[in-house]
């Protein structure tokens, strides 16, 4: 017997595939059983080789797992795509991609399921006759008229009616694979009311339309609370008619019922929820609806781009520009860019929609790469926020907040409306400190102060979640008097309980929302007015529409101005500009205040007077001066271990193996943070003006740097477009 050499992607973290032999031709996509080292693992057929030069030490494939792929053509081809631009581990990539228990070894063909149907006996006898038990005769009725699964009988019946036809031999289970409802969907779509669109709305729905059945990308720059949302759904509303299938990527913290609501409502069918907290066996079902085409709708934030769709029609990624698309270990993909490489490769329309573009996507569509469709105005007659700067030089201050600050608050207050309170810190204070000798309590691991959280009584590293009691006496001089530095959420609920007693407040960041659904609840009792005053860190800003909101507060915006990273200006404008936009945007006009000791700053003053959009272009101007990204490619090679020595010297290796005369090498340099969990990190950043040359260089450079002697000892991974430098 022949046999033929496949080429298989077997998750291990080397950047390679693995050459098998099997007694007959696998397809791609098919999941295989494969012999590695002293291990079975579980890989996936990514093609077939037709000459291998050394085939002595080749071994067989153990098992066959699928009879068919379990991967289409389109996530095979983008798994292809992801392993070589971000230079990762073409097994890894595969497990990425598939939903975990797939990755297991679980059964693709979803588990049979118990069906009821009648007996001879059951198909003879009348109904009627049971009229003593009358539940029983609806149900014997209703299975004489067709087989019904369980789950779809327990929806009407309980299961001593079931349990008692069973007895009587009138009915009897068996199994069987759920059927597919390809497009049953369909029956239940219906448009519900909706609004009519202004005019630039009807002019950005016009213009996607035009574009379907086809790729093409568009950046939706719509200004907070412009009717983004409301853009999405007319435009999709064809693409469902035509019975095609629509992926919506939101930020892991936009994904509230809310917004699925929204587009349950509109079109009367169930939408297809994809986040964190989604169990492995719900996940699984997902992926079988959509690749079988039995769901219209689904949404879900960053690894939803991975569900595969029977029929794609439309692909939207809302609030491009946040952080959380950007997986930031192990495979480092942007889900936004693998957006676009998606609808390229089904041949269909793109939406990037924000009101703060990220500088990348805004550069596609002002040099036209993209069709750039802009909503300047707020809908339904709402108006846009004003910003203002305070100087709070010289200024006395109470909990953070300088005497003007709070006479605005009660202003506010004093009308009945709400006001939002942004800080960037959780816990009480970002320092602990001994007011005798000045030492502040460190974590030793990653050399960083402990925050204070005053409710636990304890301090915890921010960075790596290590924590302690609260010490009494300082570990330095034993002196018992410790003060705390600075402010964060705890403090400041606490210091405007005292200000404001007669206003609710409620706290809101990721310790005082842990548990499931209590960020809805909360947010359900803000718009019900239960609170006044909203204290809380950036979840505030994502997206949520808070309509007696008129005053937002940032109690100190200075520390991104003077950051180490040249994301940090874009970042805080867009943080800024997002929480401006929770503010007015019903029929109460709204103000922002930021609390700054630069008032001249520039930066800030370009944000308060000219806009994001404004902002926005200036300072892609500065990006392309200073030559920096979306102008240049960035890929970040990150070293760590704990002798740092060891992480430096892999990094100078690393710098010298690359040379090039068209790739600029920075570093090593220190990462912004030094030293995380006891190990010290360094990086080496390489930019070049052409992607094209500094991929293939690294391509052809990488297994240099994984052969020296120092890649072993160290933690070290490959960043291709990165967008944090901590
Ligand atoms: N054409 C319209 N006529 C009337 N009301 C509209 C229209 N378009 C949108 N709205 C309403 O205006 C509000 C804001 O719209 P939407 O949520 O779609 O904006 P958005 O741009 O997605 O907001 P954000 O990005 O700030 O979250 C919603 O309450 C929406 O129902
Ligand atoms: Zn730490």
């Amino acid at each position: 017997m022949t046999s033929v050499y496949i080429d298989v992607a077997v998750p291990v973290p080397l950047r390679q595939t693995f050459t098998y032999t099997h007694d007959s031709p696998l397809p791609a996509g098919v999941r295989v059983s494969v012999p590695f080292g002293n291990r079975k693992l579980i890989g996936v057929v990514v093609g077939m080789l037709t000459e291998v030069a050394d085939t002595s030490r080749l071994k067989a494939v153990a098992a066959v797992l699928d009879e068919q792929p379990v991967l289409d053509a389109t996530q095979l081809s983008l798994s292809r795509w992801l392993w070589q631009y971000y230079h990762h581990a073409p097994g890894e990539v595969m497990h990425t991609v598939l939903p975990v228990k797939l990755r297991k070894g679980d059964s693709a063909t979803p588990a049979p399921q118990t069906w009821y149907r009648v007996t001879a006996t059951g198909a003879a006898t009348a109904a009627d006759t049971l009229s003593r038990a009358p539940r029983q005769a609806a149900c014997l009725q209703m299975l004489q008229a067709e087989p019904a699964s369980q789950a779809s009988i327990k929806a009407q019946f309980s299961m001593a009616v079931i349990k008692a036809l069973s007895e009587r031999a009138l009915i009897e289970a068996y199994e069987a694979a759920a059927p597919v409802n390809d497009n049953a969907w369909l029956s239940q779509f219906k448009v519900g009311e909706k609004p009519r669109p202004d005019s630039q709305q009807a002019v950005a729905i016009a213009a996607i339309h035009q574009q379907a059945g086809k790729f093409a990308p568009f950046l939706l720059e719509g200004v907070t609370g412009s009717g983004k949302t409301e853009v999405y759904l007319q435009a999709i509303e064809d693409v469902l008619a035509a019975g095609q299938q629509v992926l919506i990527l939101v930020p892991e913290i936009g994904l509230t019922p809310q917004t699925v609501a929204r587009f349950t409502r509109r079109f009367g069918i169930e939408v297809a929820v994809l986040h964190s907290q989604i169990t492995d066996a719900a996940r699984l079902q997902v992926w079988h609806q959509a690749r079988h085409g039995e769901i219209g709708i689904v949404i879900g934030t960053r690894s939803a781009i991975f569900t595969p769709l029977k029929r794609p029609g439309m692909i939207i990624v809302d609030e491009e520009h946040d952080e959380s698309f950007k997986q930031q270990d192990g495979l480092r993909y942007h889900a936004r860019d693998l957006a676009v490489m998606r609808a390229s490769t089904e041949h269909i329309p793109l939406v990037l929609g924000s009101a703060t573009p990220s500088l990348e996507t805004l550069n596609n569509a002002l040099s036209q790469r993209y069709q750039h469709l802009q909503l300047t105005q707020r809908a339904a007659g709402a108006v846009a926020t004003m910003q203002h700067l305070l100087d709070v030089r010289d200024q006395p201050m109470r909990f953070g907040l300088a005497e003007g600050t709070l006479t605005l608050m009660r202003q506010h207050l004093s009308q009945g409306n709400q006001v939002l309170v942004f800080v960037n810190r959780r816990g009480y204070a970002p320092a602990l400190l001994c007011h005798h000798c000045g030492h502040t309590e460190t974590c030793r691991r990653c050399e960083r102060p402990y925050t204070v959280h005053c409710a636990q009584q304890r301090l915890q590293c921010h960075h790596c979640g290590a924590t302690r009691p609260m010490p009494t006496r300082c570990e330095q001089c034993a002196s018992t008097e410790l003060v705390t530095a600075g402010i964060g959420t705890e403090q400041l609920e606490q210091g405007l309980a005292q200000l404001f007693p007669a206003s609710a407040q409620v706290r809101i960041d990721s310790d005082s929302i842990r548990g499931k659904d209590k960020l809805q609840t909360i947010l359900d009792d803000i718009n019900k007015q239960a609170f006044q005053l909203l204290i809380g860190t950036q979840i505030l800003s994502k997206g949520h529409h808070f309509p007696h909101v008129t005053l937002v507060v940032v109690v100190d915006c200075d520390g991104a101005l003077f950051s180490g990273d040249y994301r940090a200006p874009e970042k805080l404008a867009q943080l800024v500009t997002q929480l401006a936009g929770r503010a007015g945007r019903a029929s109460k006009p709204g103000e922002m205040w930021l609390q700054t000791h630069n008032p001249q700053h520039p930066l800030l003053q370009d944000l308060v007077n000219n806009g994001y959009a404004h902002f926005a272009r200036h300072a892609l101007l500065e990006r392309k001066m200073a030559q920096l990204p979306p102008f240049c490619a960035q890929v970040i090679i990150r070293a760590e271990a704990m002798e740092g020595d060891v992480a430096w010297r892999f990094l100078t290796d690393s710098q010298q193996r690359l040379a090039h005369q068209h790739v600029t090498l920075i570093g090593p340099m220190p990462s912004l943070i030094e030293k995380r969990q006891g190990r010290f990190r360094f990086m080496l950043v390489l930019q070049s003006s052409r992607r094209k040359v500094l991929h293939e260089h690294l391509r052809l450079s990488l297994p240099v740097i994984t052969a020296l002697p120092d890649a072993a000892k160290v933690r070290w991974s490959v960043d291709v477009d990165p967008t944090d430098f901590s």
